[in-house]
């Protein structure tokens, strides 16, 4: 038997970094959602109790660092499953991109092992049961256009998925470590955007009010570090994108565009400039 799950990129419309906590992590603020950019994943059950991951992608760990195998032993000792399990892992998200690929690989996995061994696991149960593995995997378990608060734990979707647009991910070769943007973030002094304006807009699907409110408090950090980052912004807004935003801690940025034709001129326009190019749609839950 084999159970097939898909496992789509994550976007960051808004991103607001409140405040730091005595812990040292950040409480955020921030409206989620999800592009028809995914990773497919293959779980199958083993007669062995040994978790193996096989994956096209030469840069990602496959023992215990691997997101999906921490989420395979959660599980496992939750639900008292004895069996082991193979995945393999068809990577299309890029990885440490700010897109969330780790995050929703978990979320996959334990969507595809409730399936695999009909656990009955409600999504809040595997929400609970998702957060030491990572800050987006409950945003990516509901995996609906959400506002999510706290450290990624608290997932409220909206009543409306965002306006459905194209989106044009690019991302330029850089590493970004999501613990030195955060370390490094001189939080009383960050642009804070208007989270609830943009989940005002997307919730009266108004899509011209919603290119008005995107916003990330980590893009200056990573823009005055990294000035390609802004770089590509700025290309993208004069290719004629509606918006444009970094997702996440970077470095990929996203544009929205409502017509195809113009995603297109964007898309072109930036791959004589950066390799990883994609024009994606967003997701309807
Ligand atoms: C910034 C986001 O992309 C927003 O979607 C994600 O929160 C990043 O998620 P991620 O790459 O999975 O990173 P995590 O493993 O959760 O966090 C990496 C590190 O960043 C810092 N961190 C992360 C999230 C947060 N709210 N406050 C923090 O200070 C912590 O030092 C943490 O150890
Ligand atoms: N299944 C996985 N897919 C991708 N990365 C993984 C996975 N499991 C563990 N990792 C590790 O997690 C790190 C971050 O990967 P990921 O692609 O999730 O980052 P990201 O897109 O920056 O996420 P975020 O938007 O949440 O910051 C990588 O360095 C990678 O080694």
């Amino acid at each position: 038997m084999e159970i097939i799950e898909k496992a789509p990129a994550k976007i960051n419309l808004g991103l607001d970094v409140l405040y730091k906590r005595d812990d040292g992590y950040h409480e955020l603020e921030m409206i989620m959602s999800s592009v028809d950019l995914a990773d497919r994943l293959i779980l199958s059950p083993l007669p062995t109790d040994e978790i193996i991951i096989k994956t096209n992608s030469g840069f990602l760990p496959t023992d215990r660092k691997n997101n999906i195998y921490q989420t395979i032993e959660i599980m496992r000792d939750a639900y008292q499953f004895k069996s082991g399990v193979e995945v393999q892992l068809v990577k299309n998200i890029p990885v440490a991109a700010g897109l969330g690929g780790g995050s929703s690989d978990a979320a996959a996995t334990f969507r595809g092992l409730n399936r695999l061994f009909d656990l009955n696991a409600t999504k809040q149960e595997m929400v609970d049961l998702s957060i030491p593995v990572g800050t987006d995997v409950p945003y990516c378990i509901h995996g609906q256009t959400s506002l999510v608060k706290g450290l990624g734990e608290i997932v409220l979707p909206l009543t409306q998925n965002m306006p459905s647009c194209w989106v044009v991910l690019v991302k330029p070769k850089l590493s970004i470590s999501t613990p030195k943007v955060f370390a490094k973030l001189a939080v009383d002094d960050v642009y804070h955007p208007n989270i609830h304006a943009l989940k005002n807009a997307i919730e009266a699907e108004d899509y011209h009010e919603m290119t008005q409110h995107l916003g990330n408090s980590l893009e200056s950090y990573t823009m005055t570090k990294y000035p390609v980052v802004a770089e590509i912004k700025q290309k993208m807004l004069d290719f004629g994108a509606d918006a444009a935003v970094m997702s996440g801690s970077g470095p990929t940025v996203l544009a929205l565009c409502q017509k195809h034709s113009r995603a297109l001129r964007v898309a072109n326009s930036l791959k004589g400039f950066c390799k990883e190019v994609y024009v994606v749609r967003t997701l309807k839950s």
